[in-house]
């Protein structure tokens, strides 16, 4: 049985499944998810588990605490990977192999290809990749923040065809089912826009982070890259044997038919941008074919500080996001050139973006869509 015909399957088990009442890991909802795991490898489908739960795991090992500040939930989350780990690690037979990460590995691109060699092969030897955030290490600067986002970078850089996001709700309501008896899930969900955005609310667990707005954010950026994913409930064990039979027991959201390239979609979707040039331009003529049609002098304005190879974004001077690209130059050096009057040709600066390295944020609708929605938050 593989009637979804999956290959590589990325699953992300949220907080709630790993230590539900706050009391250290339970084994009481893993049983279910590790079976699903194990009956998708006798299948010959390849799994990655993105897991959360670690602070959670840990928070009962701090008593008598009266503010739960960051640097307390980093050292539950230090306490806590271990016996998360220990505990899926008793399930099974094979062995398990654990990845912590921040976004700064994720947005370093020779980080990134490290990251994705490690997995294939961790997978080629037959081994289950553990994937949490690097929770006792992040900053605000360095962190993805959630789960749902992390599992789908993850999901992104190794390559997989399908990202079961494994939650304590069955899928997306129209509203939050936690709130309304009168919800209604929405079984498929073939574009993300605007609307889809509106329904998700934040969680409401005391342990969930990010709610359902940070699993349709994972779920865009799953799709873009030709990533089918699904919202389950992971608490219901019908749940696994209906994937397993090809049934959809949640959400599914399609893929898109023309994804994006790998490249383009880690710039778009997994970078983030350390500063910006703001250009004299309308790009209505698609950027990426001739990059050096961005010259110094359409420089309106460099903003932030940035270094050669960084991601940056162009903006134009009436506030559009145009483009994420890699910078040719560091943020100095681009506000020294727009500020010259080069009139010799031979004198002109090489280009200030690479063709291969421009993600054209209006040629992404999906992003352009998110961007609105940034804009009404
Ligand atoms: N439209 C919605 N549909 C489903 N759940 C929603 C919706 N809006 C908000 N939620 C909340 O999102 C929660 C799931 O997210 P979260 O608590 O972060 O769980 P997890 O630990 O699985 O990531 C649900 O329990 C629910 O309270
Ligand atoms: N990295 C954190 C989990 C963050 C997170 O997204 O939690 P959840 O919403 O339960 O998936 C931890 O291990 O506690």
């Amino acid at each position: 049985m593989n009637k979804f015909q999956w290959q590589r399957v990325v699953i992300k088990v949220g907080s709630a499944l790993i230590a539900p009442d706050n009391q250290g890991c339970s084994s009481q909802y893993l049983l279910s998810i590790a079976q699903f795991i194990l009956r998708c490898r006798m299948h010959g489908i390849e799994v990655i588990l993105v897991s959360s739960g670690s602070v959670a795991a840990g928070r009962h090992l701090f008593s008598n605490i009266e503010e739960e500040t960051i640097a307390l939930k980093k050292a539950m989350a230090a306490a806590g990977q271990t016996s998360m780990m220990a505990t899926w690690d008793r399930f099974f037979d094979f062995p398990c192999a654990q990845i912590l990460l921040t976004h700064g590995d994720l947005a370093d691109r020779e980080r990134y290809v490290s990251i994705r060699e490690t997995v294939f092969s961790l997978l080629q030897g037959g081994l289950l990749p553990i994937i949490n955030e690097n929770d006792t290490v992040t900053t605000d600067d360095l962190k993805v923040g959630d789960n749902d986002n992390l599992a789908a970078m993850v999901a992104a850089a190794a390559d997989a065809d399908t990202l079961i996001i494994c939650s304590d709700v069955k899928g997306l309501y129209n509203k939050n089912p936690n709130k309304f008896d009168d919800a209604e899930l929405i079984p498929e969900v073939h574009e993300i826009n605007e609307s889809i955005y509106s329904m998700a609310g934040g969680a409401d667990s005391a342990v969930g982070t990010g709610g359902m707005k940070t699993k349709i954010e994972a779920a865009e950026k799953a799709t873009s890259h030709g990533i089918s994913t699904f919202i389950i409930n992971g608490f219901e064990e019908a749940a696994f044997n209906d994937l397993l039979n090809g049934i959809n027991p949640g959400t599914q959201f399609t893929p898109y038919k023309s994804p994006l390239h790998e490249r383009l979609h880690w710039m778009t979707h997994t970078t983030k941008e350390q500063g910006e040039v703001i250009v004299d331009k309308d790009f209505s003529e698609p950027l990426n074919q001739n990059s050096e049609q961005l010259t110094s002098e359409e420089i309106v304005e460099v903003k932030g500080d940035f270094s050669i190879g960084d991601t940056i974004l162009v903006r134009s001077n009436d506030g559009r996001r145009l483009a994420k690209a890699t910078s040719n130059y560091s943020s100095c050096m681009l506000t020294y050139l727009s500020e010259q009057q080069i009139e010799d040709i031979n004198m002109q600066p090489g280009p200030i973006i690479s063709d291969q390295d421009i993600a054209m944020l209006d040629k992404t609708p999906a992003e352009a869509k998110k961007v609105s929605v940034d804009k009404k938050d």
